[in-house]
């Protein structure tokens, strides 16, 4: 059957959480093909608080990686905008040239932070808290600057004031009305939640309106209506969103205030169709996942062709995400002359419950400070339970229980039919029949396999409270915490590595068999690090499986957000000749390479590379490859040392160059930086590396897990030595066992801290016998390495492969 084509517009969570149904229900029809503005893969947006707070890693938010997309034929256009829809041809453009025609197309474009018009908007630290870039710049200023100030104390708002105190801003909330979250909570749940976010070290300035935001280029204050102001050296708008329409408007496609659709999902156009925040649906447009996960499940079905009750609209619940404050918020909460309510205000235990009714159905309702019971009311107001004697004193009950009620028994007591995650619509009946029937153990696993706690995490408590209940004896609670690799395996790293060695399992297909992982060809996840041990475990006998490696290495070459690559080559020690120069001069006119960057690592990065002239690059480079893709050694930054500095003690640049060309191309759990500094002045950055080399009178100081990026660390001394065998002798010993003990993905900076200092120095340096094995391991690893770029320049079936799997690719 030829495939028809399928176009996404908005690589977000409600467009890809629609191709994920879609997936789910076996994709026989479509060719599907992905265009983002955005140069990530498909993250959860929700989770940038989380990050910004302190909580996550901006890693862990990715949903579905680079692979996924290749894994499931799906080619993604990320860092490209569509700017028109030609409906009559069925034909989508971009603004970096594309034209791609369709058969059938979701617009799922989201929404655009609103930014209030003032006089400065435009200055320097004035911005929006959207995605990952405005994340990634409010942790930049949080190092420089010290007053923020957030504008809007709405869910957003106060969770980036929570984020920017947890980065030791001073902060302030400016907000309009004269309470908080005015829009989830009745006056008495707002005060106890100024009371203690103030407890927390944020300050209100509460009825504000803003006039002007001051400033030359960049913000220094605000300045209000009433002729206060207020110092600033960033400015947090969260004053709402609107839903992104430019593109649905000047395509003629209908638009009121979002993009208008019925009860499929389907825009006045035929073959187009708007998910999520983009969309108005009877006239509502939402601003959670939950009701734009019930569209995307509607609109799957429907281009699936299976039969689907339609879209009727979406009641919403919400809670804050901020530690150590839990409100919860659902339905109608403020009091009106047909409503009566329930309330239980419990000053002690700082606890407020409130819910409402109308004609004795329960319309809505707010809890503060203790939420354990949010899925039972969300449940009685979706349902617009009448009010009951039993529910009366079910809610009286809760009371006396005070905070922290919960647990086993509130599990044990919810329905079947009880909705557990409300972001994606899975109930307690769903999770347990998942857990006896495919015998999951871990959060981890319910949320492969369910979804539950994929999106806010707000219901992992109760996920792990129902696998306690379900699982009864069996429930192991200290293994529940364990991290397991991926949802397809509860083992954890550790554990996978030792059954590798003690059952000398030596091929991917055999650890998943064995190890009885619960899918077939594992995911992207548990692949690249089964890659990774089976090939530190067995160095001489396991032939790398590239399809397993993440596609940067599989093409040796880094990936831009524009489509093209970038090539780094080596530099031993950041040292080049006028050769060298004059042929990667050459190399970039005969390439038309858009640029030529001078990179920290003190190499040459080639910007703007076509896929089609990677090998030929290589080849007229005659330069190795400087594995700046790979999780892997990457550079050995020097300082110019003894040879040419007045404050050098030592040779710097010819210590980096040996220890480059020792370890150049050794796997890694995590990519290893590395510098050599001859004197404590350090202008290699040597205490900022995984590996730091710094000279000293009489000999060399080795530092360990330092890191300058997102989590900056310094470096803690390892040992002291005195020759450059040593040094070699030491850093070989310490990188094998980083090889042999690290989980993959995790730096040195974590692995030091995990393993400890002292251990380590144990290891390393005091056991003389066990680091000479630690070196003979490594030499037998260092034996097995080429060149990549060299080996496909010379093969031409390797460079065939690898060309017909970059054809396949669209990353
Ligand atoms: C910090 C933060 C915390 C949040 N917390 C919660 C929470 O706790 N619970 C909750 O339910 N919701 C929360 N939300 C809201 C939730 O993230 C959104 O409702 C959800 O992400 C919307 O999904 P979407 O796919 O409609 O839009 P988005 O996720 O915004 O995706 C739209 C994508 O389309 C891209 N795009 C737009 N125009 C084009 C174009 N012309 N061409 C190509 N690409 C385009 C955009 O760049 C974007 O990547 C939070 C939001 C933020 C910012
Ligand atoms: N935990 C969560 O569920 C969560 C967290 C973050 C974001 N979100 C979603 O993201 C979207 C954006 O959140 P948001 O908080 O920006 O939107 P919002 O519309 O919910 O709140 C904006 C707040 O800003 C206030 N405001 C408006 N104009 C103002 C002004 N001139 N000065 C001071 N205050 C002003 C409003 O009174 C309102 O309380 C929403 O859809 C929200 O639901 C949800
Ligand atoms: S680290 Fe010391 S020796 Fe090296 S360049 Fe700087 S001052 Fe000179
Ligand atoms: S309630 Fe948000 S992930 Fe489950």
């Amino acid at each position: 059957m030829n495939k028809k084509k399928l176009v996404l517009i908005g690589n977000g969570m409600a467009g890809i959480n629609t191709i994920e149904h879609i997936l789910k229900l076996g994709n026989e029809r479509y060719d599907i093909t992905i265009f983002g503005s955005e140069p990530h893969p498909n993250y959860n947006r929700i989770l940038l608080s989380s990050v910004l707070a302190g909580n996550a890693e901006m890693d862990d938010i990715i949903l579905n990686n680079w692979n996924w997309y290749e894994e499931n034929n799906i080619r993604l256009y990320a860092g490209h905008t569509v700017n028109r829809i030609d409906t009559e041809n069925k034909l989508v453009y971009t603004d970096t040239g594309v034209c791609e025609p369709y058969d059938e197309l979701i617009i799922a474009t989201g929404s655009v932070p609103f930014i209030l018009p003032l006089p400065g908007a435009d200055r320097e630290g004035v911005i929006a808290f959207r995605d990952i870039k405005d994340c990634e710049t409010m942790m930049e200023a949080a190092k420089r600057y010290k007053k923020a100030v957030v504008i809007g104390g709405g869910l957003l708002g106060l969770e980036a004031a929570k984020g920017l105190l947890n980065l030791n801003m001073e902060v302030a909330v400016v907000h309009i009305s004269d309470y908080l979250m005015e829009r989830q909570l009745d006056s008495t749940g707002s005060e106890m939640l100024r009371a203690e976010l103030e407890r927390q070290g944020m300050k209100f300035l509460l009825s504000r309106q803003t006039e002007e935001i001051l400033g030359d280029d960049r913000v220094t204050g605000l300045r209000f209506k009433d002729g206060t102001s207020v110092e600033a050296d960033l400015v947090v708008m969260a004053v709402g969103i609107r839903p992104s329409v430019q593109l649905a408007r000047a395509s003629d496609i209908e638009v009121n205030r979002g993009i208008v659709v019925n009860d499929y999902m389907e825009t006045n156009r035929p073959h187009v169709y708007a998910v999520g925040e983009c969309a108005e649906h009877q006239g509502i447009v939402y601003g959670l996942v939950a009701p734009l996960y019930e569209q995307g499940a509607v609109l799957a079905k429907r281009l699936c062709g299976v039969e689907t009750a339609p879209y009727k609209g979406s009641v919403i619940s919400t809670k804050l995400k901020v530690s150590g404050v839990d409100v919860f918020s659902a339905g109608e909460f403020m009091d009106g002359p047909d409503t009566r309510s329930i309330r239980i205000h419990d000053e002690w235990n700082g606890v407020y419950k409130k819910v409402l009714v109308r004609n004795n159905r329960i319309i809505g309702g707010v809890l503060f400070g203790d939420t354990n019971e949010s899925s039972r009311l969300f449940q009685w107001i979706r349902n617009r339970a009448e009010m009951t004697p039993k529910i009366h004193v079910s809610l009286l009950g809760l009371a006396a229980e005070g905070n922290g009620s919960g647990g086993a028994d509130t599990v044990a007591d919810l329905d079947n039919e009880e909705i557990i995650c409300g972001c994606n619509g899975v109930s307690k009946g769903d999770i347990v029949s998942a857990i006896q029937e495919k015998g999951l153990t871990t959060v981890d696993e319910v949320k492969g396999c369910t979804g539950a706690s994929r999106s806010c995490g707000g219901c992992k408590p109760l996920v792990t409270q129902l696998l306690g209940h379900a699982l009864g004896d069996e429930f192991d609670s200290a293994g529940i915490q364990k991290e397991g690799i991926c949802p397809c395996t509860p083992l954890t790293h550790d554990e996978v590595v030792a059954a590798i060695r003690e059952k000398q399992l030596t091929h991917m297909r055999e650890v998943m068999h064995v190890l009885e992982w619960n899918t077939e060809e594992g995911c992207s996840k548990c692949r690249p690090a089964l890659n990774y041990y089976l090939g530190m475990v067995w160095p001489e006998a396991y032939a790398d499986d590239r399809n397993s490696r993440f596609v940067n290495e599989k093409v040796h070459a880094n990936i831009q957000k524009d489509g093209t690559y970038s090539v780094v080559p080596r530099m031993y020690g950041g040292v080049t000749s006028p050769e060298e120069l004059r042929r990667i001069a050459d190399v970039a006119e005969k390439y038309q390479v858009r640029m030529i960057k001078v990179t920290g690592g003190q190499r040459l990065d080639l910007l703007g590379v076509s896929k089609e002239n990677l090998p030929q690059i290589w080849e007229e480079l005659g330069m190795p490859s400087g594995y700046a893709y790979a999780k892997a050694v990457r550079t050995v930054k020097t300082c110019v040392g003894e040879t040419f500095c007045r404050f050098g003690t030592q040779d710097s640049i010819q210590m980096g160059i040996d220890m480059e060309k020792k370890y150049e191309r050794l796997n890694t759990p995590a990519k290893v930086k590395m510098a050599v500094s001859a004197c404590p002045r350090n202008c290699a950055e040597s205490g900022i590396k995984d590996l730091g080399i710094v000279g000293v009178d009489g000999g060399w100081e080795i530092f360990v897990g330092g890191n300058g990026g997102v989590n900056l660390r310094k470096g803690d001394l390892l040992c002291k030595v005195k020759t450059r065998e040593e040094v070699l002798d030491i850093t070989g010993a310490y990188l094998q066992y980083y090889r042999e003990t690290g989980q993959y993905g995790e730096r040195t900076s974590e692995w030091v801290e995990r393993m400890g200092l002292e251990h380590i120095k144990r290891v390393v340096v005091d056991d003389k016998e066990g680091r000479k094995l630690l070196l003979q391991r490594i030499d037998i690893a260092l034996a097995q390495l080429v060149d990549p770029w060299e080996e496909i320049v010379r093969d031409a079936g390797i460079r065939e492969t690898m060309f017909e799997e970059i054809k396949a690719s669209s990353l």
